[in-house]
């Protein structure tokens, strides 16, 4: 089956257009996708059946290939048929299920999923031959490997298991200002009167408590059980994280190299037609980082697709030194770009949305 564009589109792919590049075979899976696979705006990649522990992370660089540089650097080899658990501070490659034959026309860009960023699992996508984690270029032909790191809890994960997903895009449709603007204006994307829409909606962290009974979010406990990625609401919160109270003066203290999970002050949503990124605020605060996982999906907190009211869930780790934030601080920006065409499904729409509505939210394996 051949697979063409909509003449003169920008935009990413929705689900249904995932499905026809896959039925073309310009992706191209190890066996058939399962379900819930395709998302409204991304697919999820597989973990293939082993896990090569590597001495460091790396980049293979223009004419050289990912086998090439594990055959170099790989330490010890482990099965992942029937699972295995990855250590925390280790490198891992995983050989990933799905590979790509792309047209000319289409790039693709990785991320990890929320699930995984929730966990601290700081996990990225490499293809041959590239300067630049998570990005695939356009007609790029060849596989795709994970590298997975766990931060803070040991994981146990096998063949199958999806940590990653990848969007699919042809030119370029960010919103501009002005488009911003409008789409602002129509949709009201935060429910905050002052909305900063300077290079994307701006978002900033809640730390009042008061959404969210007194306390402002979890600290990940050190030195705990294992977690099993595909195993949801198997795990009590106080055996993995410790809550936060809200301090009088609304600030918080990050210790370095502690892991936290907070939220957005800002309700925030993405209309069926369009998609999200969560990215830096400013590159140069560099003292603490937020978000691994940046994709929001079309629909997410949207009315509609019954979503009012979702915070955007800050997945907040400080660096080298102890660092004070403040209520109301921002953290990221979201920036917006249109989708190809509507999906079939909005995200909240579909069997297993695990954080439509969301408050202050840990990831689906712990029990609330
Ligand atoms: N830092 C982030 C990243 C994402 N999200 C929200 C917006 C996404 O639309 C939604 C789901 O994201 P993913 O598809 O990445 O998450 P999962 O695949 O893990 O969850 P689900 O099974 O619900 O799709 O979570 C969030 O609140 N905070």
């Amino acid at each position: 089956m051949s697979f063409t564009l909509p003449p003169d589109g920008n935009g990413i792919l929705p689900d249904r257009m995932i499905a026809a590049m896959a039925d073309a075979g310009l992706i191209l899976p190890e066996y058939p996708f399962v379900e819930s696979q395709i998302q409204p705006a991304s697919l999820d990649l597989r973990l293939g059946d082993v896990a090569y522990r590597v001495r460091a992370s790396f980049l293979p660089g223009p004419g050289a290939t990912v086998a090439e540089r594990i055959d170099e650097l790989k330490l010890h080899e482990i099965n992942l048929s029937d699972g295995a658990v990855l250590e925390t501070n280790c490198v891992y490659i995983v050989p990933l299920l799905e590979s790509l034959a792309l047209p000319p026309e289409i790039v693709a860009a990785a991320n990890p999923k929320s699930s995984t960023g929730r966990l601290d699992v700081f996990t990225r996508v490499i293809a041959d031959g590239t300067r630049r984690f998570d990005m695939i270029g356009a007609g790029y032909h060849g596989p795709l490997y994970a590298e997975i790191s766990p931060k803070t809890f040991p994981v146990l994960l096998r063949e199958g298991s999806r940590l990653s997903q990848v969007r699919f895009r042809t030119g370029d449709a960010i919103l501009n200002a002005d488009e911003l603007d409008a789409l602002h204006g129509a949709e009201r994307l935060v429910d905050i009167d002052d909305a900063d829409l300077a290079n994307g909606v701006a978002l900033s962290v809640d730390l009042s408590g008061q959404n969210t009974g007194g306390f402002v979010g979890y600290r990940a406990k050190r030195h705990t059980g294992v977690v099993d990625v595909d195993r949801r609401g198997g795990y009590a919160v106080d055996e993995f994280w410790e809550p936060i109270p809200a301090r009088s003066d609304g600030s918080l203290i990050l210790d370095p190299g502690e892991f936290y999970i907070l939220a957005s002050k800002e309700a925030v949503q993405v209309p069926p037609d369009y998609a999200a990124e969560m990215v830096p605020f400013d590159p140069l605060v560099g003292e603490f980082r937020v978000h691994y996982a940046g994709f929001f999906d079309p629909g997410f907190g949207y009315a509609g697709a019954g979503g009012q009211g979702a915070r955007a869930v800050l997945e907040v780790r400080s660096r080298e030194v102890p660092f004070i934030l403040e209520h109301g601080q921002i953290v990221g920006r979201l920036v917006y770009e249109k989708m190809l065409a509507r999906p079939d499904a909005m995200y909240g729409q579909r069997i297993g949305s695990n954080y439509q509505a969301q408050g202050l939210k840990l990831s689906k394996h712990f029990r609330v």
